[in-house]
């Protein structure tokens, strides 16, 4: 295989015929330079394809190579030669000055290019895969850094063949559960194992890289690739958005969409997408492609620069994720297309992957994104149970990212405030009922608990508070105190005033404190730890001393208390309690019958003399229980409603219950003879009752007399 089939030139398989000049191209796999061919001093590209690096053997390779060297189309990059140097395999091409379209876009239009350029670029690339598609290969790396630019205009397709050659045919690959290409540009078919896939594949790819050309950058470019992966499979396709987009033409958005079908079967053929007006219409490249390149430095020199940068954008990145993302995106940036992946280790590193970023630039929310990777990993097999327990497990931690709004909108956005270690112990614990139940969604209690957490009040922890009421609309914080959140505040800020008629959240369980309402409504929640605080009336609070039940005594009831003459305080509880309690009847009999009389009432007597200003009050109220109790026997009486007659023959005596065996006659006579009897007892109990009535309004006639008496009597108050 040391010489080529060009027509008119015939090149060495002799290394020492190469001249390797400036690096112009490196991918994962290779290394390009711009060469000399000595014997005709020719212009050359080599690519130095390091084979420790590749999957595949030296007979695979050298097959591949062959089948390569019969191609023979201008817009696809032929080898002119290839051979074997060390561990390294040199494919000899032609030069192709300007470099790839990714390297062009990178330098010169990071936003995209213009529609005409595009069209004669996808139209020139898409006479290509027809080309192949004929000869019945596929490309498997369509995209903007595989289609190469000549100073002229000229448009080919590289990677062809040589990169494919390097690793197993697609049944074989399918079967260790390893792709090969760059994920951005992948099929979704090429993605899933299992599902077989054929030249249509190359027909996603091209309508990728139709929107790289359009946009600068593949749709999911800034995903790691795993996420890329589970979005090309679970989400909408990307296409041209047509507001976004609005600078593209309808025939431009139609052709992309057209390719961007998740259904094979539905893309168009190659052929058939060449005939689209889009193509149609479409300028020859030196028209338009020309102009893009115009006034850029040399290739190399180009390429250059673009190592520069990606080296400093590594270098700028020095936490490990964030290391990981950028080589991820420098991976990106260099063209990389040989990925290899193992599906299930993307599977679970997906399933922990925190959806930061904002929306894709294909309309894909992150939402999708979530569901996309919710239902993926949920459908798995072994690693199932591990990326559920991860996602479960991780509910706390969500709090902290987007999944935020979920969480509201769930029901569980709630703001309450508390002890920050037992809001500690609580989240530790709902964390310990995730991980311990890891097929189950953590329990209310451990939802709640986690959200509570989210209320510590430390700068740390502020940042994963969240829901829609915030302090300053349960707790009434000052806009100083929302201050102390960190970044996460200003998002549930917005999404409040963006959501006022947001659901009112549940205010059950256990670590649900009221809202304000009333000082009285302190049960629940009042904690031995005095973590309670709030923008209620701190002097309240300070001045609570007791909780019974709904209601709450405070110093200031007692202040009140004390302002009452202690004459008119009936009696303090033995414990002490400053509990009101309205003065009754039965304080001031027991007070009567003990003995117990106001201090200074005592104080008085133990001079022998009781003043009237005393008694009067005392008095006074034993007429007021004379009153009632007048009126509870009379209420007695009215119930009783008395027959006419009264029988009491019987001196007293029940007469005894009819017996079973008597006649029915008998008992009936029995029966009435006992009710005769007990309403005569209670006949007897009336007349008796009205009696006592009697003797109460004598005795409370005589207090009365015995007032006035002592009302009358000259310097009265002096005693009795
Ligand atoms: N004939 C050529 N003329 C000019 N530049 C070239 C030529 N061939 C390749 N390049 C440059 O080198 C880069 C890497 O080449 P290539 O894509 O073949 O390597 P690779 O290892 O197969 O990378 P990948 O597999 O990621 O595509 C290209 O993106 C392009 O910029």
């Amino acid at each position: 295989m040391g010489k080529s089939r060009s027509v008119q030139r015939v090149y060495s398989a002799n290394a020492s015929d190469y001249k390797l000049l400036e690096e112009i191209g490196y991918g994962a796999s290779a290394t390009v330079f711009r060469a000399i061919y000595l014997p005709l001093n020719d212009v050359v590209a080599v690519k130095c394809l390091d084979l420790d690096r590749c999957n595949s053997n030296l007979d695979d390779i050298r097959r591949e190579a062959q089948t390569m060297s019969l191609i023979d189309h201008p817009n696809v990059v032929s080898a002119h030669c290839s051979f074997v140097v060390g561990r390294s395999l040199w494919v000899v091409m032609p030069f192709m000055a300007e470099g790839s379209c990714l390297h062009l876009m990178k330098i010169a239009h990071p936003d995209g290019i213009d529609e005409p350029a595009i069209a004669s670029i996808l139209k020139e690339t898409l006479k290509a895969l027809v080309y192949l598609h004929e000869q019945g290969h596929i490309h498997r790396d369509v995209k903007a850094g595989n289609i190469l630019l000549d100073t002229n205009g000229a448009v080919k397709l590289a990677d062809f063949g040589v990169s494919a050659c390097l690793f197993d045919s697609g049944d074989r690959q399918r079967s260790r559960n390893t792709f090969v290409g760059t994920p951005c540009w992948m099929a979704p078919e090429v993605l899933q194992p299992g599902s077989g896939y054929n030249s249509k594949a190359d027909i996603w790819s091209f309508g990728i890289t139709a929107l790289e050309l359009a946009h600068g950058h593949a749709p999911f470019s800034k995903y790691p690739p795993m996420k890329v992966l589970l979005m090309t499979i679970q989400n909408a396709p990307p296409g041209l958005d047509y507001d976004r987009d609005k600078k593209f033409s309808k025939s431009f958005k139609e052709m992309v969409a057209m390719c961007l079908v998740k259904d094979q079967t539905k893309r168009p053929t190659a052929e058939k997408l060449l005939k689209q007006a889009f193509f149609k219409n479409a300028k020859p490249p030196e028209l338009t492609v020309k102009k893009l390149f115009a006034d850029l430095p040399p290739l190399w020199n180009r390429v250059k620069a673009i190592q520069h940068k990606d080296a400093a954008q590594l270098a700028l990145k020095r936490m490990p994720s964030s290391e990981e993302e950028a080589l991820s995106q420098s991976e990106y940036q260099r063209g990389v297309s040989a990925w290899n992946f193992d599906v299930e280790d993307l599977k679970i590193q997906a399933s922990l992957l925190q959806d930061d970023e904002d929306d894709d630039v294909d309309g894909n929310t992150r939402n999708s994104v979530d569901e996309g990777l919710k239902s993926f990993t949920n459908n798995q097999d072994p690693s199932t149970s591990r990326s559920t327990l991860d996602a479960d497990a991780s509910y706390g931690r969500q709090i902290n990212g987007n999944h935020l709004q979920k969480i509201e909108e769930a029901g569980y956005g709630f703001y309450v405030e508390n002890n920050m270690s037992d809001l500690g112990n609580l989240s530790k614990n709902a964390q310990e009922i995730s991980e311990s139940s890891p097929d189950q969604v953590p329990s209310t209690l451990a939802r709640e608990s986690i959200q509570a957490k989210s209320k510590s009040p430390s700068a740390k922890d502020r940042r994963s508070q969240s829901g829609p009421l915030t302090p300053s609309i349960v707790l009434g914080h000052s806009a100083s105190e929302r201050g102390h959140t960190s970044e996460r505040t200003d998002v549930e800020t917005h999404t409040i005033t963006e959501k006022p008629n947001r659901r009112i959240p549940s205010f059950s369980g256990p670590l649900m404190l009221p809202n304000r309402a009333s000082a009285n409504s302190l049960s629940a929640p009042i904690k031995s730890s005095g973590g309670y605080r709030d923008s209620l009336d701190e002097k309240a609070k300070a001045n609570l001393v007791q909780i019974k039940g709904r209601f709450s005594v405070t110093s200031e009831n007692v202040d009140l208390v004390k302002d009452i003459p202690l004459c008119a305080v009936p009696r303090r509880s033995s414990q002490g309690s400053p509990l009101r309690k309205s003065a009754s009847v039965a304080d001031w009999m027991i007070n009567s019958k003990q003995g117990l009389i106001p201090p200074q009432t005592s104080k008085d007597s133990s001079n022998g003399h009781l003043s009237v200003s005393v008694i009067t009050p005392h008095l006074q109220n034993l007429f007021q229980q004379t009153a009632i109790q007048q009126d509870f026997i009379m209420k007695l009486m009215s119930c009783l409603e008395l027959p006419e007659t009264s029988d009491v023959s019987q001196n007293g005596r029940l007469p005894p219950l009819p017996r079973s065996s008597e006649s029915n006659g008998n008992a009936e006579v029995a029966t009435s003879e006992r009710e005769r009897f007990l309403l005569s007892r209670i006949s007897e109990l009336q007349f008796k009752m009205l009696n006592l009535t009697d003797e109460l309004n004598a005795e409370r006639s005589k207090f009365l007399h015995l007032q006035q008496q002592l009302n009358s009597m000259p310097g009265g108050d002096n005693g009795v």
